[in-house]
Parts: structure tokens; sequence; C-alpha cells
């Protein structure tokens, strides 16, 4: 396969996601936080490739026909026959959207170091990893770490999610193998609830403090509605807000990924980046499920032209 800008490794999922809180109805969509993120990159007009195992199954099947129509290389895609690809819920209350879980076992959850393909790291300008796939299993944390490894080595940027889903590992763990993974990558890239998690603190500085200390050059801190900082030892920076109708956040930190990292490839600097990302960000959540309402480019612009950002 050819060069692209963006290379992102994780696990994708067929995404069952309720029609309304309450219902028994469920949409099929797709999932799978990385996948999400190098989705969005992809419609935002970078070129972008995944790096995953899939089950050989209808599902696995449906996610590569899915990338091959988002223009995402599957070169990097590879299948085990002896083991699915997952799934997972998502139901909406009150505190927002819930997800449950159908992955322990999964063909991505068995990647191994050995899986990954060295010459598409080597030459993209961005690797994206998530601690998703760090929590999915032992060997699947070893894969992240060795990619970064690659990345690091052949002076490819790493952009680090940390995306903490604690149905999936305890929060010790999780702390300890993010920080690590911090200290590796070039940017950081949190919500306020995982980091609130992690760092034990619950005000905007005092996270950025977290983050910075922990070895992050440059963190982006993802804050919902509220927007977005960005830091770096030297500065801090707002990104406002974008009023939308939300209806869905399952996604929208992924879309935030994806987006920054598209502009990070096209040349922007990192505070025009997460203006950027903000927005599609937003759009991101007025729709339902995690890969249909990521906005394109233009939709993107539309935005950021002509709605006053919220304040
Ligand atoms: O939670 C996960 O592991 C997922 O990847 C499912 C969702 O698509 C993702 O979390 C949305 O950010």
């Amino acid at each position: 396969m050819g060069k692209v800008d963006i290379v992102s490794l994780g696990e994708a999922m067929i995404e069952f996601n309720q029609t309304q809180p309450g219902s028994r109805e469920y949409l099929q969509g797709y999932g799978g936080d990385t996948s999400n993120a190098i989705i969005a990159a992809a419609r935002q007009g970078a070129s972008t490739a995944y790096i995953t195992l899939l089950g050989c199954d209808t599902f696995g099947d449906e996610l590569v026909a899915l990338w091959e129509r988002e223009n995402v290389s599957t070169a990097a895609v590879g299948r085990d026959p002896d083991a699915p690809t997952a799934v997972y819920f998502v139901t909406h209350g009150p505190t927002g959207h819930q997800f449950s879980y159908l992955r322990a076992g999964s063909a991505a959850s068995r990647m191994t170091p050995a899986d990954l393909p060295r010459e598409v790291i080597e030459g993209a300008k961005y690797l994206h990893v998530s601690a998703i796939s760090q929590a999915i299993s032992a060997s699947a944390c070893d894969t992240v770490f060795a990619a970064i490894e690659i990345a690091r080595n052949a002076g490819v940027k790493v952009v680090y999610d940390s995306n903490l889903r604690l149905k999936l590992w305890p929060l010790a763990r999780a702390r300890a193998v993010i920080r690590e993974t911090i200290s590796q990558c070039d940017v950081f890239l949190p919500s306020y609830d995982d980091v609130v998690h992690l760092a034990g603190v619950d005000d905007a500085e005092g996270i950025i403090d977290w983050c910075l200390a922990a070895g992050a050059p440059v963190a982006v801190l993802k804050l919902g509605k509220e927007g977005a900082i960005v830091a770096t030892t030297q500065r801090r920076t707002k990104v406002a807000g974008q009023r939308v109708d939300a209806v869905d956040a399952t996604g929208a930190g992924d879309t935030f990924a994806g987006a920054l990292l598209a502009r990070l490839a096209a040349g922007d600097e990192i505070g025009e980046a997460a203006r950027y990302a903000n927005a599609a960000a937003a759009l991101a959540t007025t729709g339902y499920g995690a890969v249909a309402p990521i906005p394109r480019a233009e939709a993107v612009r539309a935005l950021l032209a002509q709605r006053t950002p919220a304040r």
C-alpha cells in the first residue's frame, strides 16, 4: 500500500444503539473509538489507514466494507478465523449514554506486536492510539506500546486518547498504563471526565497540570459542550464550545481526535486544529450512533463560519 498521513490502531465493533431512552429497539451501526477517529479523519479529507484484527464473520465483512466506503485503507486489517468481531450496545438514560460490551476474546483483543505492519506506521505522519486498546487484553496493550516504539523511532508523531472505560479495566492499572503512555506521546487528548478519575482532581487547571506533569508535550483537554483547552508548559488556550442540538455524544471525542489529526496533517497549528475539531465533535452529537453523524469538512466549515460559539 502507498503511504498515508494518519494511521490508527485499535478495535472496531458493530454497534447496536437504542433508538430512544427505554426503547427495546436498537439501530445497527459501527463503533470502536480508533475506528471512529480514523473515519472522522478520512471524512475531513485526510489519507488514512486502520490497523486491527477482525473475525472471519459477517460483522467483520461489514466493517471492512465500511472502511472501504470511507476511503480508509484496509491493507493492514487482518482476519482471525478463531475469534469473533466484537459487538457493543449503547443505551440512553438521564445521565447520558452507557456502553455494554460483548468483546472479551474478540479477534482484536488477540492482536500481538507481531501483527504490526511496521512499514505502514513508519510511512505515516501521525499514529493514533487509545487506552481502550490497552484495556482489552495484555497482548493488545503490548501491541500499542510496540506501535508507539516503531512510530517514535521513525519520527512519526503519536497522538494518544485516554478514553477511560472502567468497565474494561481497574482504575489503578488504567492509571499506571495511561501515565506511562502519556510520557511517550506527542499530543495527549483526554476528556475532562477521564482525567477527573485518573488525576483525582476536578478543576481544569489542576487536570492540565497533571497531564503536563505526566510528560505530555501538548495536552488538548476535551470539555464537551464547553469546548477544549490546548495546553503546553508555556501556554494554555481555551477553545470556546459550540451550541448545537445534541442527542447522543457517542463518538464525539473520537470525531474530535480524527478531525484534529486531519487538520494537523494538513499543516494547521494545534490551536486552529483544535477549534476545527471542537466544531466537528459538536456536530457529531446531533445524530445517534458513533459513525453516522460524523460530519464532513463542508459542514464543519459552515458551523465555524455561521454560529457564534457558546460562551
Ligand atoms: O467504548 C468503546 O470501547 C468503544 O470504542 C465504543 C464507542 O464507539 C466509543 O467508545 C465511542 O467513543
